[in-house]
Order: structure tokens, then sequence, then C-alpha cells
């Protein structure tokens, strides 16, 4: 018999602390906003909390991205975790997410806390560099030798190649890639953490600077300040709580694939397909079943790429279904991106589209809620990959 652990846990707090670009408070000060709301959200107390994870651990490069580990974050709050999760690389930044479901699946915590700060927007005003894949050295190793010696410093470099290559493979142009930007931005209009939320029209778009052709300035996501939190529960504990379990349906996860393996050569393409194998393997759920979305755009061209590698669309055809932005509005029939995404509400990688996605089986849009939204796919990473479908019953 298949065991599923994460048809065993369920998402049951969520917080998120101000969005600034940059704050006036430190990383750790946010972490704390975060978590501190995501417990009370659950209508538990920091003592309740056994078990600490993030999303990658603590960076010691600098750049902010990785500016809190889980033992000062403990520290903060008050809480004895007897579970913790140092380091979380691998398969895309659900990772600290999917090994909490383990432990929890095997009895060795009940409510573990799951955050991801950033401080890039912070570490920008220091260096412009430390967004860089370099970031203050000279040298790089690993994965960034197969691009920075080329020139391609940002990851943007590397994705424009991609959205070219998906352009002259299917017919598709500027204006169907700027169909995900307004779309998010009409989002994000509604969302008020969003750091960007002033309108934008497909004009506005076609008018922005080219960053690295075709990819223009509101094709990118934007670094900011800022802390997600959400609470990972058994679900035999979550069921007093104070919310409705948000049910893991079913996870997926990949890596590779992107400088060599299996779509070496091939831009059109993100290993991303193995995660949507896996999740849709371990559900009786469909696409179609799916009230919601929020997909993973580090870049604009990741929603298509995304969009195509979960099934939600045939391949090549995401560019014509994202067309107009009727189908991926929130009256649409897939609404996309409903808190304005990575594009508009900030970079967060992915965690934003984690706490989005407990705002709408919550029925806390407002503005952007789709009506009665009970399940809802959210995907995540443009380096290793992940995903995740969740349910309110
Ligand atoms: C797997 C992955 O996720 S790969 C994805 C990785 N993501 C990235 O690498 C981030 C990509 N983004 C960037 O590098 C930067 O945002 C850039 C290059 C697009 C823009 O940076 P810069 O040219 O330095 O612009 P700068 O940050 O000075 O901003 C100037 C103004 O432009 C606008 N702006 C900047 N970035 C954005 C954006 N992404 N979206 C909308 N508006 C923006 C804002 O009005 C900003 O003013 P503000 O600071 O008051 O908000």
């Amino acid at each position: 018999m298949t065991l599923y652990p994460e048809k065993q846990c369920a998402i049951t707090g969520a917080g998120q602390s101000e969005v600034g670009r940059p704050s006036s408070r430190s990383a750790l000060q946010l972490t704390a906003d975060a978590c501190l709301e995501a417990i009370a959200d659950a209508g538990l107390k920091p003592s309740d909390i056994d078990g600490i994870a993030t999303y990658p651990g603590k960076s010691s490069e600098g750049g902010g991205i990785a500016p809190v580990s889980p033992s000062e974050a403990a520290t903060v709050l008050g809480i004895d975790p007897k579970w913790i999760l140092a380091s979380a690389e691998g398969f895309s930044h659900m990772a600290p997410i999917f090994n909490a479901i383990t432990a929890i699946a095997c009895g060795l915590a009940r409510h573990v806390i799951v955050f991801r700060s950033v401080a890039q927007a912070q570490a920008r005003l220091k260096s412009r560099a430390s967004t860089l894949m370099t970031g203050s050295r000279n040298r790089v190793d690993g994965n960034n030798a197969w691009t920075v010696p080329f020139n391609a410093l940002s990851p943007i470099n590397t994705f424009a190649l991609y959205a070219q290559a998906y352009f002259e493979k299917y017919g598709a142009n500027e204006q169907q890639l700027g169909a995900i930007a307004v779309n998010n931005r009409a989002n994000a209009m509604h969302n008020p953490n969003a750091v960007y939320r002033k309108p934008l029209s497909l004009d506005d778009y076609l008018a922005s600077r080219v960053i690295s052709s075709p990819l223009r300035l509101f094709d990118c996501d934007s670094h900011i300040d800022g802390s997600t939190a959400i609470i990972v529960s058994s679900l035999d504990a979550a069921k007093d709580l104070k919310n409705p379990p948000l049910r893991f349906e079913s996870i997926g996860m990949s890596i590779g694939g992107l400088w060599v393996g299996k779509f070496e050569g091939d831009f059109t393409h993100l290993a991303a397909d193995k995660a949507g194998e896996m999740l849709w393997s371990r559900t009786d759920l469909k696409p179609a079943d799916m009230d919601c979305a929020q997909i993973y755009d580090g870049f604009s061209i990741h929603v298509w790429m995304w969009m195509e590698a979960l099934g939600l669309v045939p391949q090549g055809e995401a560019c014509r279904f994202v067309e107009g932005g009727r189908r991926i509005a929130i009256d649409g029939e897939l609404p996309l991106n409903t808190g304005g995404g990575q594009l508009s509400a900030g970079r967060f990688h992915g965690y934003g589209h984690i706490h989005e996605a407990t705002v709408q089986l919550w029925g806390r849009g407002g503005g952007r809620q789709v009506p009665d939204a009970r399940t809802c796919i959210v995907s995540n990473g443009g380096y290793g990959y992940g995903a995740m479908i969740l349910r309110r019953d």
C-alpha cells in the first residue's frame, strides 16, 4: 500500500510581515512578525510549536537571500523545537515544507513553523552587485560555472534565452507574455501587501524598458524585504484549531534539467514536468478541478513553462491560454496568481504564492477573492521544482 505522508498533514495558520523596498525592520524582526502572526492565526501559542524549518537555511554569502536561521528564529519566538531543519536546499523552495510533512508523518513533531525571510532590498542598497550570481566574489563554482563565464551574471540572462526559444518554437509574442504581468498587477491592486499596486496596462508593459531581450522590466520579479510563515500540523492535531485545515492533497518535486540533463539544449522546457507527474499520481483530482492557481513567476516566462509542466494547458498552448487575460482573471476559468505573484507582490521565493493559496482557501481575499475557492495548485522554483495541491473540505 502506498503511503502518502502529505495526506496526514494540513496548513493551520499563515502570517506575513510588512513587505518593503526596503523595510526599516531587520530581517529577524520581520521573521518574528510573520511567525507570531501565523501562530496566532492557527490559534496556537509559541509553546505549542515543536518543529521549525526554513529555506534554504542561513547563507553566509550575503545578498539578503537567506538572512535568518531557524535557531535565531526559535530564540526570538521563545520556542523549544524538537525537530529543526537548518538547511533545506534541494527540490525547490518547498523543500522545508515537504521535510516538515515527513517529520510530522513520522511522529517527530505536531506543529511545525516554516518560514521564508528575504532581505534583498536592504542588501541592494549596500551593493548593486549583491543580487548577481557572483555576489561579491570574483570566482564561481557549482551550477553558476555553466553560465557566469558566458556573461550571464543574473538569472534573467538565462531565462531570457528560454523566453526567446519559446517565442520561436510556439509562435508566441510579447503581447501574450505581457498578459501575465497585466493580470498579476490587476490582482495586486487588491492585495494591501503587494509592493506594486499602480494600474498596469498592456501598453505600459510594451513601453517598459527591455532588461534582457525579450524580457522587460515588468517580466521580472522584484527584490524585497519581508517574511512569510505557515504552520504545518498533523491532521489529527489540526482538527480542533481555529481555521478549517487546508489539507495537502498531493505534492510533487523534481530537480535538474536546467543546465544539463534531459532538456539540455531545449530552452522551452523545465524539468518541472516530473514534479507535475508526481503530483497528479498521488491524487484523483484533475487539472480541471483546480479553483485557482498560484504559479511561480521569478520571471513571467516561468508561468507558461510551469502551466505546461503541470498539465494545466497542453505544451505550447500557455501563450494562447493567457492572451487577453480573460481566462486567467479572478472570474475566469483558471484564476492565476491572485495576490499579484512575485512580479507585483515581490520576490518571496514562492512563499507569497503559498500564503496567497491560504488567503483564497480561507476566503480572505476581499476584492481578489475567487468565490468559494476550495482547491488551489501551487508551484515553486525555477532551478529545482516543487508543487502542491491544497484543499479545504
Ligand atoms: C528561479 C528564479 O526565481 S529566477 C528569478 C530571479 N529574479 C531576479 O533575478 C530578479 C529580477 N529583477 C531584477 O533584477 C531587478 O528588479 C531589475 C533588473 C528588473 C530592475 O532593477 P533596476 O533596474 O536596478 O531597478 P530599480 O530596482 O532601481 O528600480 C527602479 C524602479 O523601477 C521599478 N521596478 C523595478 N523593478 C521592478 C519590477 N520587477 N517590477 C515592477 N517595477 C519595477 C520600480 O518603480 C522601482 O522603483 P522603487 O524602487 O521605488 O520600487
